[in-house]
């Protein structure tokens, strides 16, 4: 395997490079009879690509979906999924100047360490365009899980130095940076458009909360529900760390404090985050990721070119000074694609 699909029952290969002719994603495991359409799919797409406000960055993408293969009459055959979403809007020439050169914090090194031969436009594979297909993805999961009554919630709780104090789901999609408090959205929104200005970039937390889920989901060890979700979230580009329920806050409680008690009604307290383990309590499983800075920024920086020889690099281009607005609606496609996964190993062991 190459390192390009996820996930067993629900089966994604995602393909393309940001400045290549086309991202997408060939989806197996897509329920027969699954009504979908392009349209249906498009509105999540619209959510993540770029250029839409002044904290992303400006590359204007429709991100345009095509579904090539796996539908007929409006419906899933169960054959595979071919979606396909052209690139419009590619400028390589901003990455003509740094071509021998590796920017920091991005992939470029060990993309040489690894293949010896590296396409300079852009990060290829490692670039955030490849989410897209994911979130491509994301829209039929969301679609087999809306049957199973799950719902995926993410948001920006902290970015740019603050930090959201209240919980409001109806503000997330009406401020760009996408929190969950529209008094810390204006805050961070205001410090990374300087930030922007600066040529700098920042990083944040994204929570995020998935209801419906039946208790019984995921394995005792390695395919653990909380490990799956892990490696869904820490394969995207920019995660740095994961965490569920207290997460490392627990290693500062009791055992008394931190145990979620039962009575006849259930969980008194869900401090484990939904899993326990790693099979999900029946509960509201929440975890949170760290997200970093933006490596490309046009800081002068110290780096080092091909021959190894020390220089110094401004990156320009168009980038996203806080990868935290864009990064939700991939976090919730992610999410999605997980649990499809795990309802459709689960449907298979009791088949
Ligand atoms: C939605 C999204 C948007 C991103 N936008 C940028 C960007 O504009 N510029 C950049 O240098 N990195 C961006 N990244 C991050 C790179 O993809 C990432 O830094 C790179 O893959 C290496 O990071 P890693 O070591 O965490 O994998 C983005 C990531 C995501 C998920
Ligand atoms: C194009 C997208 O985001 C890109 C993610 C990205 C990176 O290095 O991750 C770098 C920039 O693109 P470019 O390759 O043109 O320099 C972003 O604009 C997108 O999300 O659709």
């Amino acid at each position: 395997m190459a390192g390009n699909s996820f996930g067993q029952a629900f089966r994604i290969t995602t393909f393309g490079e940001s400045h290549g002719g086309a991202v997408g994603v060939v989806i197996d495991g897509v329920t027969p009879g699954l009504e979908i359409s392009e349209l249906e799919i498009q509105q999540d797409m619209d959510r993540r690509k770029p250029g839409q406000s002044s904290v992303t960055t400006p590359r204007q993408e429709e991100d345009k979906v095509s579904i090539m293969a796996g539908i007929f009459e409006g419906k899933a055959t169960g054959t595979p999924l071919f979606i396909v979403l052209y690139n419009k809007d590619a400028r390589p020439e901003a990455y003509d100047s740094i071509k021998n050169l590796y920017r920091p914090g991005h992939a470029d090194v060990t993309y040489d360490k690894k293949y010896g031969i590296r396409d300079y436009r852009g990060s290829g594979r490692a670039s955030g365009r490849e989410t897209a297909a994911r979130v491509a993805a994301g829209a039929v999961a969301k679609k087999m899980m809306k049957e199973k009554g799950v719902k995926v919630v993410a948001y920006t709780l902290e970015a740019a130095g603050y930090k959201c104090k209240t919980f409001d789901e109806s503000v997330i999609e009406n401020n760009v940076v996408r929190a969950c408090d529209s008094e810390a959205a204006a805050l961070m929104t205001k410090r990374i458009e300087e930030l922007a200005e600066m040529g700098d970039s920042c990083g944040g937390i994204i929570e995020c909360r998935i209801t419906g889920v039946k208790a019984g989901l995921g394995e005792p060890v390695f395919d653990k529900l909380d490990a799956e979700l892990a490696k869904a979230m820490l394969s995207l580009g920019a995660v740095k760390g994961i965490e569920f329920g207290k997460g490392f806050e627990c290693v500062s409680m009791l055992g008394s404090e931190h145990n979620d008690w039962m009575d006849k009604d259930g969980f008194t307290s869900n401090n484990a985050g939904g899993i326990l383990g790693g099979i999900s309590t029946g509960q509201e499983i929440i975890f949170r990721i760290a997200v970093k800075p933006t490596s490309s920024i046009s800081v002068p920086q110290k780096t080092v070119d091909k021959k190894g020889d020390e220089t110094e690099i401004v990156t320009k281009g168009r980038h996203d000074p806080c990868i935290c607005p864009r990064i939700v609606p991939v976090v919730e496609a992610m999410a999605y694609i997980v649990l499809a996964d795990q309802y459709k190993r689960q449907a298979a062991m009791i088949e």
